[in-house]
């Protein structure tokens, strides 16, 4: 709703209330136009202002009205009455000014900003565009380059760039609804004309069509399929028409994104995100029955990749920090690398680099005087262990001791210690001071407060941090195994890692398994798969009883690690070269393979490609839920669009899972598994069986056909 009342004797006063963002709800929209009704039928009431309740101005439509259907009044016409006012209108924005909201204060005749308010059309981050006039006023105001700009990355700008930008008329450190009542009566007098913005001509450009031309270039080659970055530059050129033409395309635009299964996706993601926030243990430990301690000092072990990115993700944070690393050159290294990442991210946010919250040491002591150490050593249980022994003599008490690992057994790591209830994973991801996902891995011991303490400082990180039972992999690589070998095995059965990897792209991932294979270095899980017993040199394809694909270790001997030894499944052109090109010599080798194990190479379609690799993943997840190592659906697609580059246009793999039918997934696993019995990550899991059985729930109900979480091993 929205309150109003008569300040400074003539301004009228609208204050936009619905907490905690002042979504804009059919009952703040019809608030709008009542409150604006009164303003302008009060005589004495010469200019209004319209601000939000609590500091915060508008943060949009309200996303949750979106999966039923519209009532109230539309928002389109709401900004139309707000523009259309014989009196002027300014809009004091607080805190965020963001989609809806913002299309609310282009429709006002002026705009004054707090420094610290952010403005931004987010939408298309829900598979949608500025679909209120947004795509045609902020080019009209603003251009069309910088328009174009804002709208298809949905970033968010800040107070100054703004007003750089025209996009606000003032910027104030004062009070913002006290400078814009001032500022309304400073403008009573004159005519909002001129004002509105739909009156605009779209600014000129010298070259508008290679501007359009190289953004949709841009936009197509990020977009991995996604509707939405499209159709917002479709929108964006329209703005060039009469604005009543340009509002129509936008219409029809809109229309087509809002029915289509993407926006849903990414809705659906936007709330997973914040979902996962809300933890839970086994024991009945929760978010909001724990509190997080404060961490000031931290410690990091281990300046490699891992290290280097920790530590800037902490110091960002605000965290003073202890940066160690036993060997002086990779210490030196490390210093150089961490100092410049720090100056460079600081440019970025125009403030100074924080160096001096960070020191380096090349022994342990330092431990002693810490609140929190996350070790990021190599990933080698004997080496990590070592290191927990360490910190347990050393450590105040009440120090929480973090692994970054992305696999390994945080229960051995906490028997290592004197305190395994404040040892607890935190699995970042490369390049870890940028990547925005965070796994929290709790042990059989591990205490609610140490869960709450790292899933809290992942947050001051600025990252989604999701709370995940101890198994091998965890979630996010214990779903990328039988993904993996699926993958492997169409190459054994006749599919080449070009096809597989385009089949893959298509669908939307950034880059497909071989590609990324090769990224990440075929040696690492090859190196873990000897630890735990691989015979040298042997290409059997039956393990255990099961199918096994021997093809990645079969290249690691041959020493094609990937693109840092310029050979993996593709040739580079060099060490460290970044061009995939197919391989002649891999195309020879997987002919001798199969001639060696009597296969013979068939035809596989895309269909086949798709089905095998996603399914497989999507049923381990649903294994991951029935063994209680996710709390619910939202924690695994969270991980797998922060952390796997799944696209989010298609919200996850158990949503997409849902989306597809899950009687259907069901259905094409049964068919796998019958043709392949030996492959048992094709087996469809019971609570796949158990969801279809109950008339294939969706996804927002699966919580209710799980078992109590237990932690498992
Ligand atoms: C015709 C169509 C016209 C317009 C289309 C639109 O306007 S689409 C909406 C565009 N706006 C956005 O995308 C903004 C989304 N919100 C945010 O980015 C952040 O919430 C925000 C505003 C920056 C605040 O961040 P903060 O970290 O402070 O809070 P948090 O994200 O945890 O949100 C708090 C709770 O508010 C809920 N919420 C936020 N925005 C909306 C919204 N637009 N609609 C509905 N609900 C919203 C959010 O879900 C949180 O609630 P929770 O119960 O925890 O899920």
């Amino acid at each position: 709703m929205a309150q109003y009342s008569r300040v400074s004797g003539t301004v009228g006063l609208i204050t936009l209330l619905n907490p905690p963002v002042n979504a804009l709800s059919a009952a703040v929209r019809q608030g709008i136009v009542d409150m604006m009704d009164k303003a302008l039928s009060d005589r004495k009431v010469k200019s209004v202002v319209i601000c939000g309740h609590n500091g915060k101005f508008c943060g949009g439509a309200d996303i949750r009205e979106f999966s039923s259907p519209l009532t109230g009044p539309l928002l389109i016409p709401v900004i139309q009455g707000v523009e259309s006012a014989a009196k002027p209108v300014v809009a004091a924005i607080e805190g965020v000014a963001l989609g809806g909201g913002l299309e609310l204060a282009l429709g006002c005749h002026y705009r004054i900003a707090h420094s610290k308010a952010r403005l931004g059309l987010p939408e298309v981050h829900l598979g949608l565009l500025p679909g209120a006039g947004g795509s045609q006023r902020l080019p009209r105001l603003i251009g069309v380059p910088a328009a174009l700009d804002i709208i298809t990355t949905g970033r968010h700008v800040t107070a100054a760039e703004a007003l750089k930008l025209g996009l606000v008329d003032r910027v104030t450190d004062r009070n913002t609804v006290d400078e814009a009542v001032k500022f309304a009566l400073s403008v009573a007098d004159q005519s909002p004309q001129s004002r509105r913005i739909s009156t605009f001509p779209c600014p000129h450009h010298p070259d508008l069509d290679a501007v359009f031309e190289g953004v949709m270039q841009r936009v197509r080659q990020r977009a991995r399929g996604a509707l939405a970055p499209v159709a917002c530059v479709q929108a964006v050129a329209a703005a060039t028409l009469p604005f009543a033409q340009g509002m129509e395309r936008e219409r029809e635009l809109m229309a087509t994104l809002f029915t289509s299964g993407q926006a849903r996706a990414q809705q659906y993601h936007f709330f997973a995100q914040r979902a996962v926030g809300r933890w839970s243990m086994p024991s009945g430990a929760r978010w909001d029955k724990t509190k997080p301690v404060a961490v000031h000092k931290a410690m990091v072990i281990g300046l490699g990749t891992m290290g280097r990115g920790i530590s800037v993700a902490l110091v960002q944070a605000g965290v003073s920090v202890v940066a160690m690393e036993t060997n002086e050159k990779q210490l030196m290294d490390a210093k150089q690398a961490i100092s410049s990442m720090l100056e460079r991210g600081a440019k970025r946010r125009g403030v100074a680099p924080a160096l001096d919250k960070i020191r380096y040491s090349s022994d342990m002591q330092p431990a002693a005087d810490v609140d929190l150490v996350i070790e990021a050593v190599f990933e080698d249980m004997a080496l990590k262990k070592k290191v927990f022994q360490q910190l347990s003599a050393l450590c105040k008490p009440g120090t929480f001791l973090c692994s970054n690992t992305s696999g390994l057994d945080v229960d051995q790591l906490a028997s290592e210690t004197r305190t395994p209830e404040l040892v607890v994973g935190m699995h970042f991801f490369a390049p870890a001071h940028v990547m925005k996902l965070l796994e929290v891995v709790y042990g059989s011991r591990s205490s609610p407060q140490a869960v709450a303490t790292a899933m809290e400082l992942g947050k001051q990180m600025g990252k989604v941090s999701v709370a995940v039972g101890n198994c091998r992999g965890f979630v996010g690589n214990r779903m990328l195994k039988p993904y993996l070998e699926q993958a492997f095995f169409l190459l054994e059965e006749g599919a080449t890692p070009e096809f597989v990897d385009q089949v893959l792209e298509e669908f939307g991932f950034a880059m497909g398994v071989f590609r990324m294979s090769d990224l990440s270095g075929l040696d690492v899980g090859w190196r873990v798969r000897k630890a735990d017993g691989l015979p040298d040199g042997h290409s059997a394809r039956i393990r255990q009883g099961c199918r096994y694909s021997p093809l990645g270790d079969l290249l690691c001997e041959q020493g094609r690690f990937g693109q840092k030894t310029g050979r993996g499944w593709y040739q580079y052109d060099k060490p460290g070269g970044q061009v995939a090109k197919p391989d002649p010599w891999l195309q020879d080798f997987l002919e001798k393979f199969r001639t060696q194990h009597g296969l013979v190479a068939r035809r596989i379609d895309h269909q086949e490609v798709l089905e095998r690799c996603l399914y497989a993943l999507m049923n381990e997840g649903f294994r991951i839920l029935e063994d209680g190592i996710a709390a619910g659906p939202e924690d695994i697609d969270v991980i797998y669009v922060l952390g796997y580059s799944w696209p989010p246009h298609r919200g996850g793999p158990m949503f997409y899972a849902a989306m597809v039918g899950l009687k259907k997934v069901l259905e094409r696993l049964e068919h796998y598994h019958q043709e392949h019995p030996d492959i048992p990550s094709l087996k469809p899991c019971n609570l796949l069986r158990k969801l279809v059985v109950s008339g294939s729930p969706p996804v927002q109900k699966w919580r209710e056909f799980l078992q109590k979480p237990q932690s498992q091993l």
